[in-house]
């Protein structure tokens, strides 16, 4: 290195310095007020976490962001300052789909940042039984891949819970083939959960049509196995294996490069309007001819768009179907109330599941 150079890196180390120093000072200061806002909340018995205030924030500044930062980061990093923020306020538990290192986890973390207390658990069912018992604050669990369409079990567990959807989390899922030596030599057998191998059946059969796959609990666990025996490939996300000390074979071995996956932020609390929301419902209608057509009738004339539609069987034994449906717009919105009113009136069963700010980037 030259001593010019030398010289000039050392000058802008010292302004960086500078500028830290600034931050922290500023950082102090923000958590002092956050502090405060906690102690009211704490005196009113409000809730701590207010997903349409952070949604809110974070769309002020990616808006009024002069650059160069990319707006993802600045994302990133006020998520972790309101994340820590918050801490002060409450510590927050948070119940997913365990073990450690699954794409639940880092569900969680894109949403609440890192200073939350984690609540792993065996099942979605389990995640259901945290939040509702008051072990957890809230709940994420996953509802629909883009590949493999809709997770049936948390759907159904919708239907039976009293919980509310806060929040929606859409996360891309890269999978990746992992070993402890990044090769495959000495492998027998790939697992993965069920669906990580649904997702990945074309590069498997084109790249590895002889090896047995082995569906496992979950991609956490099959990257666990891989660490534990080395004639074991696991396919994972990079969390796992990174925690798991593994070798990358391939990356990004899913079959749809797109491939993502919608979470949905479970509680006891509705959150308030943040001007943009979507609100998510369960509706079944009489098994009568143009039932259907007759539910879509009163989101039109309110002039309410639908995002979502899904139907589900009702196991009762006869034809009957549940529709999942979510619709943009929250439900103390005018138009939306009116909407929900008559729909309402029109289905056999309709059940708000809860209004919550739209993830429109991820
Ligand atoms: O505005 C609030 O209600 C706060 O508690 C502050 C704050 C933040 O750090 O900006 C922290 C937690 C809430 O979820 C929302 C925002």
């Amino acid at each position: 290195m030259s001593d010019g150079w030398q010289t000039k890196l050392s000058e802008l180390r010292v302004q960086i310095d500078a500028i830290d120093q600034d931050i922290l000072r500023l950082l102090a200061q923000r958590a002092q007020v956050a502090e405060q806002v906690g102690q009211h909340k704490a005196a009113t018995q409000a809730p701590v976490f207010r997903p349409e205030r952070e949604a809110q924030v974070i769309a002020r500044l990616r808006e009024r962001n002069p650059g160069p930062l990319h707006g993802e980061h600045i994302e990133t990093i006020f998520r972790e300052i309101m994340s820590a923020c918050r801490a002060l306020e409450q510590r927050m538990f948070v119940a997913y789909l365990g073990p450690a290192g699954t794409f639940s986890e880092q569900a969680v973390f894109k949403h609440f940042g890192q200073s939350v207390e984690l609540v792993p658990c065996a099942t979605i069912d389990e995640v259901f039984r945290a939040v509702a018992a008051g072990t957890a604050d809230f709940g994420v669990v996953p509802v629909e891949n883009s590949t493999e369409g809709v997770v049936n079990r948390t759907l159904d567990l919708f239907l039976e819970s009293p919980l509310l959807i806060s929040g929606e989390i859409a996360l891309p899922i890269h999978h990746n083939v992992l070993t402890q030596s990044g090769t495959m030599q000495g492998v027998q057998k790939v697992c993965a959960h069920q669906q990580a191998l649904a997702q990945c059946n074309s590069w498997l059969n084109q790249h590895y049509p002889q090896l047995e796959r082995v569906a496992v609990a979950s991609n956490a666990e099959a990257a666990r196995l891989a660490s534990l025996d080395a004639t074991v490939a696991g396919i994972a996300g990079e969390q796992a294996a990174a925690r798991y000390n593994l070798q990358f074979v391939a990356r990004h071995v899913q079959d749809d490069p797109h491939n993502r996956t919608r979470f949905a932020v479970i509680g006891q609390h509705q959150a308030e309007p943040s001007g943009q929301d979507h609100t998510s419902l369960i509706l079944s209608v009489a098994n009568k001819a143009g039932a259907v057509h007759a539910l879509l009738a009163p989101l039109a004339k309110h002039q309410v768009s639908m995002t979502r539609f899904e139907s589900r069987p009702a196991r009762t034994g006869s034809w009957e179907y549940y529709f999942f449906m979510d619709i943009e717009g929250h439900q103390a919105q005018p138009q939306v109330q009116a909407a929900l009113a008559e729909l309402q009136q029109e289905a056999a069963y309709c059940k708000v599941l809860g209004s919550y700010p739209v993830k429109t980037l991820s």
